[in-house]
């Protein structure tokens, strides 16, 4: 019997799993939210109950002792399931780091190298590391990086078209992100379809609260619209995706905004959010089914961008086995999915808007019988796939 603890440390949460290895059972999971502000809420969800909790939490290492008294005060105990190693997901792995690793000395000042490309993630990500290792000394911590899945990437995808030697010297390129999840459910999908991994083309979109879209050819990931940062590709809850970069030189210029400011609008105050005054889906198909306008067409630069993205890897593919909807808005949302691929039919696309609709849960076949591609919705588990890659490490 074995147990893993996963981590997913945010720049102001901590989000936790125990799992049990041998049978993949989730022991317990929980969260602390709003580490840093005079109250911060906890959960800890153990046999089906919830324990939740109001209390000041200032910093990351508080943070793991709030979990670990969570774990004394509600089960199970951990010197009963002691972690054999901590999994921690690492959001940037650049260029150095190709598969889930050990973490020592060296792997932590090359985490914090990497800041500077994601500087949302990978401190918030460190510190979490940094919290684990006095939590529990002597228990090895393996970074599972979200850049990994996508170190396959040709050049052709990774390349942008800029000066080679500025890009070069600044490590300016396309890496991807929510790699954890696309191998994750590529994998799912060729198990639930009976078919070898190796032989399917698969196009994964991972529609969350950060969305992206890949493209993977027998296992591999061999475009992702996700770039330097997790802000490039599909729109997203609260980020613009893809735009004319040259709106960043005319705001500055035209509206004096500064960096910052940029920043801040593309990253925190655009996609979904920016064009209809609300940042998550279901609240954005609740206004279009009552005729608000700014929400009709907020949806309908959603899925546009989505159907790009889908027409684009069919292209690079040469076709494709399966398209795979996955994370809140792919698991839960039939309106964009169906909005995804209407008018795809020539391609052989066809969806059953019965199987669509339905309140199903876990893996299933949302496609007609006479689709020539299969369409899924398949549960994303990137905590399971960390643990997995995390005990195969050590
Ligand atoms: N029933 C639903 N219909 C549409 N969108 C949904 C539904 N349930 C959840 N979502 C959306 O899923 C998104 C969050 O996805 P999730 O994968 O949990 O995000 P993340 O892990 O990136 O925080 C939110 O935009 C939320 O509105
Ligand atoms: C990389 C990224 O965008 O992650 P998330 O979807 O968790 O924000
Ligand atoms: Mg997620």
């Amino acid at each position: 019997m074995s147990a893993v603890l996963v981590i997913n440390s945010g720049s102001s949460s901590l989000k936790y799993q125990l799992i049990e290895m041998t049978t993949e059972t989730v022991l317990a999971s929980g969260l602390v939210e709003r580490i840093g502000e005079k109250l911060a809420s906890t959960k800890h969800e153990v046999s089906g109950e919830a324990h939740k909790r109001e209390l000041p939490v200032a910093t990351m290492t508080e943070a793991f002792t709030v979990m670990v008294a969570a774990f004394d005060e509600h089960g199970p105990s951990l010197a009963e399931f002691p972690p054999v190693v901590v999994g921690h997901r690492v959001v940037h792995g650049g260029k150095r780091f190709f598969s889930a690793t050990i973490v020592n000395d060296l792997v932590k000042i090359n985490i914090d190298d990497l800041s500077e490309l994601a500087p949302l993630h990978n401190p918030a990500n460190l510190q979490g590391i940094d919290a684990a290792e006095l939590a529990f000394p002597g228990v090895p911590q393996v970074a599972v990086f979200d850049t990994a899945f996508h170190a396959t990437l040709p050049a052709a995808a990774y390349t942008y078209a800029i000066d080679a030697e500025i890009a070069e010297k600044n490590r300016v390129r396309k890496y991807g992100f929510h790699g954890t999840s696309h191998k994750f459910v590529s994998e799912a999908a060729a198990e639930f379809l009976g078919r070898p991994l190796a032989e399917l083309k698969t196009i994964v979109l991972h529609l969350g609260n950060g969305a992206s879209a890949c493209a993977v050819d027998g296992g591999i990931s061999v475009d992702t619209s996700m770039g330097l940062t997790p802000l490039e590709g599909l729109v997203m809850g609260t980020r613009s995706g893809d735009l004319d970069p040259a709106v960043l030189i005319y705001l500055n210029r035209k509206a004096g905004l500064g960096f910052a400011e940029l920043d801040t609008l593309l990253n925190r105050s655009s996609g979904l959010l920016g064009m209809t005054g609300r940042g998550d889906m279901r609240d954005v198909v609740a206004a279009t089914d009552a005729g608000d306008e700014a929400a009709i067409v907020g949806l309908s630069v959603y899925i546009h961008r989505l159907k790009h993205y889908v027409g684009a890897y069919l292209a690079g593919l040469g076709g494709a086995d399966a398209i795979v909807f996955t994370a809140g808005v792919g698991e839960n949302s039939p309106v964009v999915r169906a909005g995804a691929l209407e008018g795809l039919e020539f391609l052989g696309i066809r969806l059953d808007p019965e199987r669509n609709i339905s309140p199903e849960r876990g893996p299933r076949l949302i496609s007609a019988e006479d689709s020539a591609v299969a369409v899924l919705v398949i549960p994303t588990n990137e905590e399971l796939e960390i643990a997995r890659q995390a005990l195969a490490a050590v």
